[in-house]
């Protein structure tokens, strides 16, 4: 049961490689600043991914290797996508609220005579907002992470699920065309659907700092599609949809390699 935690440490690092120039598309180099997003992420997708298949131990008393041949239910994938995708969200959100912070400081970092950045890279980003707001600011956001990920992680495996069903015969073990594809959509079909709450979980972030700060997270919808129009929840859908597909289909694929040349 501790491979899966492995593997997915490994596949999700190499998934972030391929998203990272979509992540970063609006500032100056593509892979600039990458350690410190391939650092959490793979720490994210190791619990999303250890813990989803441990569920699944749980719930219907077959390993990895067995579930090929004993497939288990929609039902009880989607639970085991969802407890994955709660407990992730936990370990995401410090690591996410300061992708966001750095994200959003757009200015110029080399202009002799401007004003310096706010903050000068990660672990002082870390440092700033734990100095201001203790343990709990870090965890700006959470909740809305949280609503986020819980449910769309269970989209994101039945979809994974179905789809190398769909073009499997039963009992054998998918190709690794098959995984691409499969892992590309779930990208994509769980991206759609987070995408509402994506929007908003980085308002939420930002709060105090370039927005307004909002009252909670019911407050920030509201006030959000009353000032711009219900469109505010597809803002981003293209790109993170165009992430999904690369960054997910990759992620599949080697974590179901790793498993599978580990035995
Ligand atoms: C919020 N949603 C939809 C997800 N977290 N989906 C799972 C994809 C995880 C992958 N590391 C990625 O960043 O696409």
């Amino acid at each position: 049961p501790a491979e899966e935690f492995v593997a997915g440490w490994i596949s999700g690092a190499l998934g972030l490689v391929l998203g990272h120039p979509f992540d970063t598309v609006k500032l100056l180099g593509f892979f600039k600043g990458m350690s410190f997003p391939i650092a959490s992420i793979a720490v994210v997708n190791s619990v999303l991914f250890g813990v989803y298949s441990n569920a699944l131990l749980v719930l219907t008393a077959t390993s990895h290797q067995e579930r090929r041949a004993q497939p288990p239910s929609y039902t009880h994938v989607f639970i085991a996508g969802c407890t994955g995708g709660f407990l992730q969200a936990y370990c995401l959100a410090p690591f996410d609220l300061i992708k966001v912070r750095l994200q959003n400081q757009t200015e110029p970092r080399a202009k002799p005579g401007s004003r310096p950045p706010q903050y000068r890279g990660p672990v002082h980003c870390a440092a700033s907002i734990f100095q201001a707001e203790g343990p709990r600011g870090l965890f700006r956001g959470a909740w809305a992470l949280t609503l986020r990920d819980t449910p769309t992680l269970g989209i994101y495996f039945v979809t994974y699920e179905w789809l190398c069903r769909q073009f499997t015969l039963d009992g054998q073990t998918p190709s690794s065309g098959t995984v691409l594809v499969a892992g590309g959509f779930a990208g994509i079909t769980s991206w759609v659907a987070a995408t509402p709450l994506d929007v908003i979980k980085s308002r939420m972030q930002m709060a105090g700092l370039k927005q307004r700060a909002y009252g909670g997270l019911l407050d920030c919808m509201v006030s959000s599609a009353r000032q711009e129009g219900l469109g505010v929840f597809f803002r981003g859908l293209t790109i993170n949809s165009a992430r999904a597909f690369p960054v997910n289909a990759v992620t599949f694929l080697s974590y179901e390699h790793l498993l599978l040349s580990w035995g």
